[in-house]
């Protein structure tokens, strides 16, 4: 299983009311999962604790086999930089780095990831054409990009190396309808054609249909 969560519970404070509750999540290699659930529903605080950047007040998750709980902080992040792509709610791009150096940053990180993209150079620009970003912007600073430009960056970051899980989060909710349904059919081609299991996350449930599975959010409700 990619990732296996069990008996899950996270609160920001120990007063505070459940940011999520979860019983049981998993989703095998390969496979889509879309999460969706209204503001505020635990979503965002769900890929934190997925990505073993928050704690779990109580509960298990299991990525790849690994209970993230046993790793210590400085194993979860290497853990993190070798099998996880994020594609963060705001990209976070580093705005003077050109698209093509933003995307060969996890190769910078992690030594399996560069590894696995085997030419890293070749990896990117291969991700960066296959996302549709037109050639003339990958040489650009990433801050001059439009946000749909951005969006392609941050995915094609997120997938060099091929991650065994990739994360996303609201990744598509400046664009229009046709644009993310167009950036999704490429994110998800390229998630299978790796083998990797890929979470995303909206609030927009019009977004469903394109994923293998979904699964509702309602805060400490779930
Ligand atoms: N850093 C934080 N400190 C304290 N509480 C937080 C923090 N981040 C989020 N929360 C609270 O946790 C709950 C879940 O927030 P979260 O951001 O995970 O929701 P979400 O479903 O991703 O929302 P959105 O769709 O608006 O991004 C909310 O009640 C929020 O106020």
């Amino acid at each position: 299983m990619a990732i296996r969560i069990d008996d899950l519970l996270f609160r920001w404070r120990a007063a505070a009311p459940p940011a999520v509750r979860l019983e049981h999540l998993a989703v095998a290699a390969g496979r889509s999962l879309f999460l969706h659930g209204p503001s505020g529903a635990g979503k965002s605080t769900l890929l934190n604790l997925i990505g073993g950047v928050l704690q779990p007040e109580r509960g298990r998750i299991e990525l790849l086999g690994q209970a993230l709980g046993a790793l210590s902080a400085a194993r979860r992040d290497a853990f993190r930089a070798d099998h996880l792509g994020f594609i963060f709610q705001q990209f976070n791009l580093l705005p003077w780095l050109s698209a093509r150096d933003n995307v060969l940053l996890p190769c910078r990180f992690s030594r399996r990831r560069r590894q696995r993209a085997d030419d890293p150079a070749a990896a990117a620009a291969r991700l960066l054409a296959a996302l549709d970003l037109e050639p003339a912007a990958t040489a650009a600073p990433a801050g001059e990009l439009s946000v749909g430009q951005q969006q392609r960056v941050a995915a094609a970051r997120a997938l060099i190396g091929r991650p065994e899980i990739i994360v996303a989060d609201e990744p598509t909710s400046a664009l229009d309808a046709a644009r993310q349904d167009a950036f999704i059919e490429l994110l998800l081609g390229e998630a299978r054609a790796a083998g990797s299991a890929l979470v995303f996350v909206s609030h927009d449930l019009r977004l469903a249909r394109h994923f293998d599975d979904s699964l509702a959010l309602a805060g400490g409700e779930a």
